[in-house]
């Protein structure tokens, strides 16, 4: 019998958002809109109990929490015989707020916890081969603003301290879009002038996001996704497009729909139009992932 029968772990993730605009796949950041979750090993099976807003997701080994902590407790060579599951879900599904990231990312925490380890490099390389976006998840395992990136070596990503004035809000649309199904609408090769203004606008957003919120306008905008994904959310482009009209830092958060926006002192103008959006204002999160022992 495993000596962890009877102990458990809380983990608690944090939404992030990806890209900013002109950090494609590069760029992340850590939102204050939370999912916990209980883990409770027992003698055998697998129990899932999902409260919250948003419940409609498997009860089984399909569960992207547990195939993610299987997968960390192989390599951490952890003897689970029985598992009891508690979600308690907020973040958004398939809205581009990283809630695919934040599952993984839980379930890699909560078996690095039970192996009595930091979420660390080798958390963030599992989550993010398992989960396939190093922004989303760096974001969601430190905090902060993430840079991430990838080499022979696998996925790396450094955390920067925000600057402490952004007050993000986010628009949230009802309809749904599935990350992997915009990937596909992007092209294999992009004009050299994009790259270079990718480069350019996603190296100012760095400075941006840490030093000098004013460049932010002009850091967020991009052009190697969003153009081409626009077809899948027209009324999100709309309204990326009014609010940098109307000055307002702003971009598509990860692969959408949901729009990442920056006014300033977390107030929109009033005359900008979010007709079928939800406005939530989220702070930024510094922390990360928490993990503490279930008492
Ligand atoms: N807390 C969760 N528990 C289980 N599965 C989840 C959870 N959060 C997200 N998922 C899975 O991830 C899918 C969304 O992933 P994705 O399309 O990448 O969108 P997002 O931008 O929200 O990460 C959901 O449909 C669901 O299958
Ligand atoms: N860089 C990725 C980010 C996906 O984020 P998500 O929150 O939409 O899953 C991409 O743009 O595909």
């Amino acid at each position: 019998m495993s000596d962890l029968v009877g102990t458990g772990v809380r983990v608690s993730v944090p939404a992030s958002t990806a890209n900013l605009g002109s950090g494609f796949d590069a760029l992340g950041l850590a939102l204050g809109l939370r999912d916990e979750v209980d883990f409770t090993i027992t003698a055998s099976g697998l129990s899932i109990t999902v409260e919250g807003a948003f419940t409609d997701v498997p009860t089984d080994e399909g569960h992207l929490v547990v195939q993610a902590f299987r997968k960390a407790c192989e390599l951490h060579r952890i003897s689970v015989p029985g598992l009891a599951l508690t979600c308690r879900n907020s973040i958004p599904h398939s809205r581009g707020l990283g809630s695919s990231a934040a599952a993984v990312a839980a379930g890699v925490a909560a078996a690095s916890a039970l192996a009595g380890r930091e979420p660390d490099a080798s958390a963030l390389q599992l989550a993010a081969e398992f989960e396939g976006h190093a922004d989303n998840v760096a974001a969601c395992l430190f905090g902060g603003v993430a840079i991430a990136w990838s080499d022979a070596g696998g996925y790396r990503a450094v955390r920067v301290d925000p600057h402490p004035d952004l007050s993000p809000v986010v628009l949230i649309p009802s309809q749904e879009s599935s990350t992997k199904t915009t990937r596909g609408l992007l092209p294999a090769r992009v004009p050299h002038s994009d790259a270079a203004h990718a480069a350019g606008r996603s190296a100012l957003a760095v400075h941006g996001l840490t030093r000098d919120p004013a460049v932010l306008l002009d850091a967020l905008r991009d052009r190697l996704h969003e153009p081409y994904r626009e077809p899948a959310w027209p009324a999100t482009s709309r309204l990326v497009a009014e609010l940098r009209e109307a000055g307002v830092p702003a971009a598509v958060s990860g692969a959408g729909p949901t729009v990442f926006a920056l006014p300033e002192g977390g107030v929109l103008p009033a005359e900008i139009d979010i007709t079928g959006f939800q406005a939530l204002a989220v702070p930024v999160d510094v922390d990360g992932v928490r993990v503490a022992p279930l008492g």
